[in-house]
């Protein structure tokens, strides 16, 4: 919404305030009551009468305005929100006096195009308002209103009114064929969005222990959603708060201590770390002088006494070593900053609350309630034997999350079962001050559990927890077979085979997991993640390398698009080049939808519907004709042009979503 919009609002509302007094001094000066009639109000009269000058200045520049703000099509924007926009102008301007309506506009279903592409609903609503204001108009006749108020746009072919009281648009050719050429020219640019520094928790696995499928979850929703985030432009911060704090490190030490006497020489062979974890923790609950050490070795550990130190270290080499092989194959990037990066920020944010007043004893432990009315769930900032806890640390994160880095944008991608846990975290963070909702803005990306095929929890057949690196082995395994099954491997170079069966392997795992909607639990299932039909990674590749195959057959291929691009016009006359066209300039609103509720699986439905539009246009527009034997006889470059940029959409989609298109499937 532009200044002059919103301006234009308060005037208009100053202007309706004015209007009732003046009636008040109208019917006081009639006589109606008997209250001497105020100067001031005399006063406002006058200024009502200035008030409507100004108020016709503004509705004259924001004519201009507008009209200068949407003919530049070189610009990339999302359509819905330039038509909130156009419209919007035009509820200013046709009924200033119902203030901050806001605007409604839907996609028209493409089975529907006789309604047009997309539909501002508001007139119905309006309507009602209205009548209880005591004003009676017909949505349809609001619907025309609305309709001569809105500004002329260069993406709007024409305006009607239908049903019961839409306006329904319809997008101009020229615009979109425009829009594509630019898609073409200078690849998809992201919408304009007000720019915040955000930080992505997730991944987060635990020192010492499994990192399972829900970390994978995490891992995979995270890493999409900072991709996401950084193409709109954003100042992304990617951190792996991993769990490496904690009494149990000293349990750990000790036992290290013992297994490997010359830990600090020689580096320890700890193959898994899983099983001496077990160890020690047997250990810790069967031998009283074991567990002494142990926990000494926490307070050493923690007062940064280099041996303990030392000891620490080698541990989590170990993890972390595991977890790097696990990002490296799924391409993720993410920053370690564990809970011991925040050992001094527990000490004073702990001094913080004391002195905040917010520390209540409760059995010896220090307690904190997210809200006055202690309901709920209390944070443990301090055990009962003086220990920070995972509360602590994350009152302590949240803390330099905001103060130090900066963030104006917190986002936590962590399974749904500990939901609890951050929203006590976000209201104590308000409640102490360290976060301001209206600033900051803090979100729990929840996401539901990973099932087997049996529905229950996803475990191996002995019913253990699948080790991450098996799984992502049985995938690659799978799709090698998937792929021979097509007869590619007799097709492909061995380097384009174990491209293409990583690019499958992988890519079906994230893309099962980023195509549902995350909240709900989500079956993990290899068969179904490797159909090709359907709305799978799988589909989307071939789809992708058909497209690039098109423009293969071309002798002089794509690799002259530029010169093509400038001597063809994009021309959308058949029905199916049309559909294409408008299906992929939905991109943008499709990503600030994704941004809003930070859900991908939004994402893949419109990849899907890409892919299929996509089909239905090629089956029904020739690109490439050839004769009997084979020879090129016509080329339509502008389809080879919506060929490309119907790559090039898929392809910035593919890079959100981790996958990585190859040319050759
Ligand atoms: N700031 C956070 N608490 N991030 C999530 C940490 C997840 C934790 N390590 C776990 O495995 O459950």
């Amino acid at each position: 919404m532009s200044e002059l919009a919103l301006e234009l609002r308060t005037l208009s509302d100053l202007e309706r305030k004015t209007e009732e007094l003046s009636s008040q001094i109208n019917s006081v000066a009639r006589g109606d009551f008997h209250v001497e009639v105020d100067d001031d109000l005399i006063k406002l009269k006058a200024t009502n009468n200035k008030l409507k000058h100004r108020l016709s200045l503004i509705r004259e520049s924001i004519a201009q305005e507008l009209k200068s703000s949407v003919m530049e099509v070189t610009e990339s924007f999302s359509i819905t929100e330039h038509l909130e926009t156009v419209f919007a102008q035009a509820f200013a301007i046709a009924f200033p006096e119902y203030g901050n309506v806001p605007v409604i506009i839907a996609p028209v279903n493409s089975a529907s195009a006789k309604y047009g592409d997309y539909q501002c609903n508001n007139a119905m609503g309006l309507a009602k308002k209205m009548k209880e204001m005591g004003v009676n108009k017909t949505p349809r006749e609001i619907a025309n209103e609305l309709l001569k108020a809105c500004p002329a746009s260069p993406i709007i072919n024409k305006l009607e009114v239908g049903g019961a009281g839409f306006v329904n648009v319809f997008l101009s050719k020229d615009y979109a064929a425009k829009a594509l050429q630019n898609i073409l020219r200078s690849g998809i640019k992201p919408p304009r969005v007000p720019k915040q520094r955000v930080l992505v928790d997730f991944s987060s696995p635990n020192i010492a222990k499994q990192m399972h499928v829900g970390h994978l979850r995490s891992t995979i929703i995270g890493e999409s959603i900072s991709r996401l985030l950084e193409f709109l432009q954003h100042d992304v911060i990617r951190i792996n708060h991993i769990g490496d704090w904690g009494t149990q490190f000293g349990m750990l030490i000790a036992h290290l201590e013992d297994r490997f006497p010359d830990f600090l020489n020689v580096s320890p062979p700890i193959g898994d770390l899983q099983s001496f974890y077990k160890e020690s923790k047997k250990r810790f609950d069967t031998d009283e002088e074991f567990k002494k050490r142990a926990y000494n070795r926490v307070v050493s550990l923690q007062n940064g006494e280099a041996n303990s130190r030392k000891a620490w270290t080698l541990i989590c080499d170990v993890s972390r070593k595991e977890f790097q092989t696990i990002y490296d194959r799924l391409d993720i990037t993410v920053k370690e900053r564990g809970e011991s990066f925040y050992q001094s920020h527990m000490l004073s944010v702990v001094d913080f609350l004391r002195k905040k007043n917010m520390l209540e004893e409760d059995e010896g432990r220090q307690i904190m309630w997210s809200d006055e009315g202690k309901s709920g769930v209390p944070l443990t900032i301090v055990k009962s034997d003086g220990g920070f806890t995972y509360d602590t640390s994350d009152m302590a994160a949240i803390r330099h999350r905001i103060d130090e880095e900066q963030c104006t944008w917190i986002i936590y991608v962590v399974d749904s079962g500990q939901s609890t846990h951050f929203n006590t975290i976000f209201k104590a963070a308000e409640r102490c001050g360290i976060l301001n909702p209206t600033i900051h803005r803090v979100n729990h990306v929840q996401f539901g559990v990973v099932l087997g095929e049996d529905g229950k929890k996803f475990k191996t057949r002995s019913g253990d927890t699948v080790k991450l690196s098996d799984l992502l082995n049985e995938g690659m395994k799978r799709s090698l077979e998937q792929l021979s099954s097509r007869g590619r491997d007799k097709i492909l170079t061995p380097d384009e085979l174990i491209e293409a069966q990583e690019a499958v392997a992988y890519g079906c795992i994230k893309y099962s997991d980023l195509s549902h909607n995350r909240i709900s639990d989500y079956v993990f299932s290899f068969d179904k993640m490797l159909d090709d039909r359907g709305n799978t990674a799988v589909y989307l590749l071939y789809t992708y390398t058909r497209i690039c195959s098109i423009s293969r057959k071309l002798s002089e291929d794509v690799s002259n698009l530029k010169t093509i691009l400038d001597t063809v016009e994009i021309v959308l006359d058949h029905e199916k080049e049309w559909k294409l066209a408008k299906t992929l300039l939905k991109i943008h609103d499709i990503l600030l939808k994704c941004s809003k509720d930070l859900f991908l699986h939004f994402l893949c439905e419109f990849c899907f519907e890409v892919c299929a539009v996509f089909t239905e246009f090629y089956d029904s527009c020739y690109c490439i004709k050839k004769n009997k034997d084979g020879e090129i006889v016509e080329v339509n470059y502008s389809r080879i042009l919506m060929c490309e940029a119907t790559a090039a959409v898929l392809r910035q989609c593919f890079y959100i979503l981790g996958l990585k298109p190859v040319s050759k499937l």
